[in-house]
Parts: structure tokens; C-alpha cells; sequence
């Protein structure tokens, strides 16, 4: 009973296990089956079908909340894939005589297959390109039916689709309603467990954009597939049973009103739970009860049901809600993040394989500008190498050819020997090279726990089945992630505010924060974007404080930086570059005694002691 408590109760959100989010988790489950179970319990015809078809949509939508809701995508085809399961398993059961449940795993197969090949453009373009392309699937399908009919009927529609049989009986309505409750209820366990899982961070890294999902060292094009095969496997899933209701499918079935309902419902019910399209589904389901034109308003209506949502509750009905039962009720309690210890950081970083990395000879040139040109340098471990120049000069297009972001026209970048240029940056991740970004790249309502939780996914890839499973090692995995995360965030000074999200914190601890997340994957060479840009007074000097503990531990760490009285307090190199070339190398005395890198950059302000001016 414990095992089977630990595997369908929930955790607070983002935090592990808390008895009063456990409860409050079984008696929304219980709210649910009472309400699911009413009109079988009297014995209602018609509310058995209305709900049917609400557990079937609900399916779908549960499906879209994930590519959506979660990950950001627009993949908005669902009811094309919907109709490609409910289509295969119709012709094979009703033209084909195939046995329906072989029929319906067969359904479930095209629906993924349908999905995946919808998906490709996906992979090629993103935002509203995606969702135009996305929604022609929900269209194509039923539009086929219509002008081939062949086996499907065509227009006309498709009868004769025999319910599947238990020893030997069909399954009555209520017995085909239990069954597609039982795919609802599995669907949402699937899908909390995966949300749950460290596959959540990399599903709210996609959704901050593929810089943020490559730096954390996951590929964009695995992630998608993942999520558009589990919302593709789900629409199979409710599509392959809704045939049966009826014994009857048509094109008509599955209308463009149909997909505007389908994403509204996602939209309503918001993305702040795997079940908050359950509420949408149905409240759309059940508007059209009020009138019987409703049919003739239906696009209108969705439509305007759309807009409202997205304008008034921009993160749906579900959010509201929970916050309401909040405040009336007790909070669920969430478990504190694990207290960190920085030594145990200090040492996982130690252990590093000591990496130098090498640049020779870069090239860049954007149309006839060239942004940098021959430049070359190495980062030796445990050595700080500062890459300062004036604006414009070339230093962060250098790091994003060093870090895999842009290809070089010509040169080499090799970690302990490995050539890596032309690998992608994701890869180059994995090689233990990671950085920072001028502007942090931090998943800003995440914990400062999770962020960090994030940089670390590299390295430790969960499968996505058992992820959906909650099986243990998908389990520990989190925890251990959890461990380590606290580590870092205690080595970053940051421990008391692992809880807090992390745009909740200072701009200042945001950068830190930011250095921890590119420490989580233990990397050997660090590069570092402007970590100072923004940052005051004793920030900096937190920062500075954080940098040599960094190189303490022997990474090797590059830092891009405008802020020079912390160049020089810090570097043990420094490489100056001037409109794309290197004008000098040498420690920061030498290169603050050249007569050109004074002239060109570092001028009168850096031969006289440092100002506070300067500390911008
Ligand atoms: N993707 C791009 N497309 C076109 N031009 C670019 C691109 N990225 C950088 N550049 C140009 O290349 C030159 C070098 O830019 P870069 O951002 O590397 O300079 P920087 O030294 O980092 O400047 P800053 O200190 O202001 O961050 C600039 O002229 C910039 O406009």
C-alpha cells in the first residue's frame, strides 16, 4: 500500500514529498472519480455519453497541455492525429474485420507515426509557422476521408465499427466509459510523473528557447520528438476508442471547431497542472448544453472563449484556483530543499579531467563584416583567462564559436586534445565546456534549486518511458540531482535561497545563480559572458569571491569582461582583443603597461588606480 501511496501521490509542485500536497492529491483524484462515476451510478444514458466524449477530449487536450502548456510548442494538430487513430482503428475493425483491440494498438501506432511526420516542420521552424503548418494536420486528415474514400467511407461515413469484446461480449457504454476513464486517469500519471521528472526542466528550458535547452546539453530535436510522440501517442489513444461510442465515424467529426475547442480547453484550464484541460474540456463540453443552437455559434463561441482566456487568465483557470483553495484552505506543504554543502561541490568540480582548451586561429565574418579574425589563445586549468576589448570587438562572437553557437569560417577549438569545432553546442556541453550569457539564461519561474537542477541534465539522460513510469532510477536520479544542485547553490553562497524562483533574486545573485547552473555539469573550462555586467558594489566583490573558488578547484575559466579593476584583480591571462583581432596577451601587468592596449582600450583610466567609475 505504501509503494502504491508513493507511486500515485503527488509532490508539492517543485518541491518532493509532502503529506499535506499527498493529500490533497487523493481528494482531487476522489472529486474526480465521484463526479466521473455519477452517471454510471445512476444509471444516466445521456451524462455517460457527454462524459465519454469529455474524458476522450480530455485525452487529447491532456496531450496538447504537454507540447503547449509545458514545453512551449505550437504543435497544434492534435485533432488530425486524433482523427488518423480513430480512422485506422474504424477501417480496420469495420472494412477490414480486424479484432478491435488489435485494431485499436494499431490506431495508436499511425496516430504516433501521423504525429511524428507532423512534427518535422516543427523541428525547422518554430513559433506561429509551426502552428499554421501544425493546424493543416488537424485539417488534412478528414479532408482525405472526403476525396478519397476508398475503405473510409469518404463523406458518408463509416458504420458497421463493432465494439471489442471480453470474453466473448462486446463492451456496453458503460463499460467502454469505464475504459476510457482508466486511459485518462493513466495519461495524467503518465504525464505527472514525466512533468515531475528531470524531464519537467528540460521541458521549461525548451519552452525559454533552444540556447537555454543546448546550454543545459540537450539536443532541441530529442526533446521535441519526445513531447510530440507522447502528445501524439495520447490523441491515439482517445482517437482509437471514440469510434465505438457510436459503432460510427465521418469526416464531420472531427471539424476545425473541434481543434479551436481542443486548444481552448488547454488555454482555460492553463498549464499549471497535467489535469487543468480536464476543467477546460469540460466547461467547454458543457457550455453547449445551455442552448440547443448552440451548434450553429459553436466557432464563435470557442473562439471568443479562447481570447477571453488568454486575455483574462493568462495562465488559465487552474492557477486561480489552486491559490483560492490555498488561501481558504491550509497551503500543501512542500518539502524544504536539502541543505547543501559547498565542500562536497568543491570536490565534484575537482575531479574534473583538468582539460586546457585550445583556440587557433578563429575566423568570423558576418556578410563583409569580420567580427574576429585569427584569434587565438589557451585556458589553462585552474587559471583565470580574461578576453577584454572594447564594444563590438569580437569577444562573445569568439565564445559562441569556442561554445559551438556559431560555426567558425575557419580555425580550431580543441578540449584536452579533442578537436570540437563544428560540434553542436549541446555536444560541446557534454565535452564539459560550459558558459554563461550576457543577458542570464535562467528558467525565471524555477526555484534557484531547479535552475541548477537544470545544468545538469547532460549528464545524467533519464529515458522518457521510465521517466512516465516514475520508476525508481527516473526517481533517484532527481534526488540526486536535488543533492547536488543544493551543493552548488551552498559553494555559490547562495544555500538560504535555493527555495526562491529565480526571478525573485537580485540581478546580482541572478549572475551567481547563473555561474552555478554552468558549474552543474562539473564542466573543466567555464566560459564566462560579462558575469559582472549590472552587478554593485559588494556583488562584485561575491562574484570575484566565487570566480577563485571557481579556479581553486582547477577549472578552467574564460571571462569576457568590461569591469577591468576586476580583470585585473582576478586574471592570471589576459588576451586583448581590437576590432576582431588580438592586440596583446600577457598577465594583466603586461598588458597593462602596453602603450597599444592603453591607447586602444584600457587608456589613461587603466594606469591609474582603479575608480569606482569603473566598476559598472
Ligand atoms: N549574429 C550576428 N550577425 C551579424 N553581426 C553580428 C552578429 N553577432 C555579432 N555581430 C557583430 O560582430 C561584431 C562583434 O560583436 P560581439 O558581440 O562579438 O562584440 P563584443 O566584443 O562582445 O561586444 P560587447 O562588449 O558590446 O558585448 C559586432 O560588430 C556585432 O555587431
Amino acid at each position: 500500500m505504501a509503494a502504491l501511496t508513493r507511486t500515485l501521490l503527488p509532490r508539492a509542485r517543485r518541491a518532493g514529498p509532502g503529506p499535506s500536497a499527498g493529500v490533497r492529491e487523493v481528494a482531487l483524484v476522489a472529486v474526480f472519480a465521484v463526479v466521473a462515476l455519477l452517471p454510471l451510478i445512476a444509471g444516466d444514458r445521456f451524462w455517460t455519453r457527454k462524459l465519454f466524449v469529455i474524458a476522450v477530449m480530455s485525452i487529447v487536450a491532456v496531450g496538447l497541455n504537454l507540447v503547449l502548456g509545458y514545453a512551449g510548442e505550437y504543435a497544434l494538430g492534435q485533432v488530425g492525429i486524433f482523427a488518423a487513430g480513430a480512422y485506422v482503428t474504424g477501417v480496420l475493425t469495420a472494412t477490414y474485420h480486424w479484432n478491435a483491440w488489435l485494431a485499436m494498438l494499431a490506431g495508436v501506432a499511425a496516430a504516433a507515426l501521423t504525429g511524428l511526420v507532423a512534427s518535422v516542420p516543427g523541428l525547422r521552424v518554430g513559433g506561429w509557422y509551426f502552428a499554421l503548418t501544425s493546424l493543416f494536420i488537424a485539417t488534412v486528415i478528414p479532408q482525405t476521408v472526403r476525396l478519397a474514400p476508398g475503405p473510409t467511407g469518404g463523406e458518408l461515413g463509416l458504420a458497421g465499427i463493432d465494439r471489442p469484446q471480453i470474453a466473448g461480449h462486446p463492451l456496453s457504454t458503460p463499460a467502454l466509459y469505464i475504459l476510457v476513464l482508466a486511459v485518462l486517469g493513466l495519461a495524467l500519471l503518465g504525464l505527472r510523473n514525466l512533468t515531475r521528472s528531470t524531464w519537467g526542466l528540460a521541458f521549461a528550458c525548451l519552452r525559454r528557447g533552444d540556447v537555454c535547452l543546448r546550454s543545459a546539453g540537450m539536443s532541441p530535436v530529442r526533446v521535441r520528438l519526445t513531447i510530440y510522440l507522447f502528445a501524439a501517442v495520447l490523441a491515439g489513444a482517445g482517437g482509437v476508442v471514440y469510434p465505438f461510442l457510436d459503432g460510427f465515424i465521418s469526416p464531420d467529426a472531427f471539424p476545425l471547431s473541434l481543434s479551436i475547442l481542443i486548444i481552448g480547453a488547454t488555454i482555460i484550464g492553463g498549464s499549471d497542472a497535467v489535469w487543468a484541460p480536464v476543467v477546460g474540456v469540460a466547461i467547454l463540453q458543457l457550455v453547449p448544453e445551455l442552448s440547443d443552437r448552440f451548434d450553429k455559434y459553436a466557432l464563435l463561441i470557442y473562439g471568443l472563449a479562447l481570447v477571453a482566456g488568454s486575455l483574462l487568465l493568462p495562465r488559465g483557470l487552474v492557477a486561480p484556483l489552486r491559490r483560492a483553495a490555498s488561501a481558504v484552505l491550509r497551503p500543501a506543504r512542500s518539502a524544504e530543499p536539502p541543505a547543501g554543502s559547498a565542500d562536497a561541490a568543491v570536490a565534484r568540480l575537482a575531479r574534473g579531467d583538468g582539460a586546457i582548451l585550445e583556440v587557433r586561429g578563429l575566423n568570423k565574418a558576418f556578410g563583409g563584416l569580420r567580427a574576429v579574425s585569427d584569434v587565438s589563445f589557451t585556458a589553462r586549468p585552474g587559471q583565470i583567462t580574461a578576453v577584454i576589448g572594447a564594444n563590438g570587438c569580437g569577444k562573445t562572437t569568439t565564445l559562441n564559436l569556442v561554445s559551438g553557437f556559431y560555426r567558425a569560417d575557419a580555425g580550431h577549438v580543441s578540449l584536452g586534445g579533442t578537436a570540437v569545432e563544428g560540434r553542436a553546442p549541446h555536444r560541446i556541453v557534454r565535452d564539459r565546456l560550459a558558459r554563461t550569457f550576457q543577458t542570464p539564461m535562467l528558467l525565471t519561474d524555477r526555484t534557484a534549486l531547479e535552475n541548477v537542477m537544470a545544468g545538469m541534465l547532460a549528464h545524467a539522460p533519464v529515458p522518457a518511458a521510465a521517466a512516465v513510469l516514475g520508476l525508481p532510477s527516473a526517481r533517484r536520479t532527481r534526488e540526486r540531482f536535488r543533492r547536488d544542485a543544493a551543493d552548488l547553490l551552498a559553494f555559490a553562497g547562495l544555500g538560504p535561497l535555493a527555495g526562491q524562483d529565480a526571478d525573485t533574486l537580485s540581478p546580482g545573485r541572478q549572475r551567481l545563480l547563473e555561474v552555478a547552473r554552468a558549474l552543474a555539469g562539473s564542466p573543466s573550462v567555464l566560459l564566462l559572458d560579462e558575469p559582472a555586467a549590472g552587478l554593485v558594489g559588494a556583488e562584485v566583490g561575491e562574484l570575484a569571491g566565487l570566480l577563485r573558488a571557481v579556479r581553486a578547484a582547477g577549472v578552467a575559466v574564460v571571462l569576457v569582461e568590461h569591469n577591468m579593476r576586476l580583470v585585473m584583480d582576478l586574471a592570471d591571462h589576459v588576451v586583448v582583443l581590437d576590432t576582431g583581432t588580438v592586440l596583446a596577451t600577457g598577465t594583466p601587468g603586461e598588458v597593462r603597461a602596453d602603450p597599444a592596449v592603453a591607447r586602444s582600450y584600457l587608456g589613461a583610466a587603466a594606469t591609474r588606480p582603479a575608480t569606482r567609475k569603473e566598476d559598472r
